[in-house]
Formats: C-alpha cells, structure tokens, sequence
C-alpha cells in the first residue's frame, strides 16, 4: 500500500481541496488493486538510505546531497537498488553522487520551455504527465509554491518517491505526485500554470484533451504544451498507422498551426507557437540506466530524417496559451 496522507494533507489546505471527492476513492481503487511490481517496487524505495541533506539543487541535473554526505557503499546501495526501477526515462539526476543518466535529456526540454512561461513565483502548478517527476523539480526551483503531477504510470510514482524521499524536507512537502490519468481530473479551475509536455499524441481525442487541461486551469492561468508535430499549415494534420517510431499508442500529429486552431476553436487565448525543433540522438538515447531501445532504433538506419515506418523524424513544438 502506498501512503499518500501527506499528499492529502497538502491538497485539503490547497486550493485544490475538492480534488480530495474524486482523488480519495481513486487512490483506494489503486491501493486495492496494485500493479504487479508495486510491492517489490515499493520494497526498492524503503530500503534506500536514509542520508538527511539540506542540499538540494534543482538545476540541470536535479542534484541531491553531496558526495562528503554519503559513504562509498551508500552510493553502491544507491546504485543497486536504483537499477532495480530502470528504465529511468526522465532526468538526469545526482543522488549523493550516483549520477542518473537517463534516457531523455529532460533539461533540455526544459531550456527550450522555460524562457516563455509564466512567473511560477508563489503559484499553484499542474504537470500532466509528469513522468519521473523531472520537471517537478525545476519548477519548484523557478519558484512555484507548490507542484503537483498526475501520471497513470506506476513505476514513475515509485521513482518520484523514490527521489523525494532524498530531498530536504522543504521540498518533499511542496511535491506531489497522484497516480492518475488527465481524463478523471474533476474541473478544478485552480491552478496558475498547467503543463502538458509529450502527452497529447497519446490521446485518442486531442481536442477532449485540451478541453480537460482548460478545465483544469484559473481564469488567467497559462498552459504550457509541448508535443510531437508535422511539417504543415493550419489545415495539416497526420494520423499515423499501428506504429509510430515504434510507439503504438500514437494519434493525432497535428502540425503546430493546426494545434493553434485547435486551441483557439476550445476558446484559448493569446495562443503562440514558441519553439520548434527536431529531436536529436544527443537528446534521447539508450543509457545504463535506460539499456533498452531508443531513438537511434527507431529511426531508418540509412535515413535518420525519417522513422522506420517512413515517416518524417519526430519534430516537438512549444506552444503556450491563456484561458
Ligand atoms: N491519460 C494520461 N494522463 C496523464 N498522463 C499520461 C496519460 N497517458 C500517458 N501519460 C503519461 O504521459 C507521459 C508521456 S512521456 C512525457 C514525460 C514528461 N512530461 C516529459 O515531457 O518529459 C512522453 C513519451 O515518453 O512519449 C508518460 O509518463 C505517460 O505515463
């Protein structure tokens, strides 16, 4: 069983207290009916050290502690029981010294993203998809009073733990991770700065999507969505086939004009493309700390512009909005 108490603690003095009605049973429903590796995963985060730290730095490499803080076989119980949640997909992370080489270069993402977003200062801030929680971090360091991630995927809540569990406590308590998909999030209409990075293509209904994350912000508040597009103009959009880069579960790749159209016809406002760019094999990559397949595989061996499937290579765009 998971404890989220002090998550929930947090939300019912939060302005996102009604949350609470629709979360509780869902966070039940989850403990009752645990995915099969929860236990052993669970197992993993209890028996890391308990090395108490004030340090914390959330920059680039989301670093926690110091190597003086740590003996050599702490970082070798680190090490070992750290692989044991692989694949770490979202990072890169400093744990004491044992440094996370994840498979995305997650920083920068984050480089490209940060220059056009809000003041996060003092603000209330939802990630959809927040993965290892990576970016979590960075907006708590760009200020944000407190930072909140939704993700249906078990082994990035266990991962999220496993990294909080590190941090000083004047981080832990801002943090939050609830293991649950954008689409049972009630209407909060709570919070100042809503991201969605690569998570839009993976829904069968984009617009329903979008619709969800309005629902979901103050009036005023921003959206930040980051997500794979198509070369084209406001009226291109491709679905690929079965697989795309070798994902399944991909739908709509609209091209980032159509997505402005998409964003103005659900009412947004002050909508602007702020970055293109292609993903590079620097960017996503098999690591040792993430050994199965990556970009390079997935992209035509002879013709890296175009995935195995002979589609055009992936193309990410930056897009923000107002409500
Ligand atoms: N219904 C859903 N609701 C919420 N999350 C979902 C849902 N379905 C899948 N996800 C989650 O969306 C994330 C997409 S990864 C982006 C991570 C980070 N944001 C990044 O920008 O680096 C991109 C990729 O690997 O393709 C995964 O963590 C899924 O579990």
């Amino acid at each position: 069983m998971i404890d989220f108490s002090n998550d929930l603690k947090a939300l019912i003095s939060s302005p996102h207290k009604q949350w609470l009605d629709t979360l509780a049973p869902q966070l039940t429903a989850f403990n009752n009916n645990p995915h099969g590796n929860l236990k052993r995963w669970q197992r993993v985060v209890e028996q890391l050290p308990r090395l108490d730290t004030e340090k914390g730095h959330l920059s680039d490499t989301v670093t926690v502690g110091s190597p003086e803080e740590a003996s050599d076989s702490d970082r070798a119980r680190i090490t070992g029981l750290l692989q044991q949640l692989q694949p770490w997909r979202k990072g890169p992370f400093d744990l004491f010294g044992v440094f996370i080489d994840t498979e995305w270069r997650s920083d920068w993402k984050w480089q490209r993203v940060q220059p056009h977003i809000d003041d996060l200062s003092g603000k209330q801030v939802l990630d959809v998809g927040c993965g290892s929680g990576y970016h979590l971090w960075r907006m708590l360091e760009a200020g944000a009073e407190q930072v909140w991630g939704i993700d249906p995927g078990e082994l990035f809540l266990m991962q999220f733990q496993a990294i909080r569990n590190m941090m000083p406590a004047k981080y832990q308590e801002k943090a939050h991770f609830f293991p649950v998909g954008i689409e049972h999030m009630p209407e909060l209409k709570s919070f100042d700065t809503v991201f969605s990075m690569g998570v839009l293509y993976h829904r069968r209904s984009p617009l329903a999507f979008l619709q969800e994350l309005k629902s979901l912000l103050k009036p005023g508040g921003q959206l930040v969505l980051e997500t794979i597009v198509v070369e084209g103009d406001e009226t291109t959009v491709m679905l690929p086939g079965e697989r795309y880069a070798q994902m399944r579960n991909v739908w709509f790749l609209p091209s980032a004009k159509a997505l402005s159209v998409w964003l103005e016809r659900l009412g947004f406002k002050d909508i602007s493309i702020v970055d293109h760019n292609t993903t590079s094999l620097e960017e996503q990559r098999r690591t040792k700390w993430m050994t199965g397949e990556s970009l390079a595989d997935f992209l035509d061996a002879k013709n890296p512009d175009l995935t195995v499937e002979g589609y055009k290579a992936p193309i990410r765009a930056v897009l923000t909005a107002r409500v």
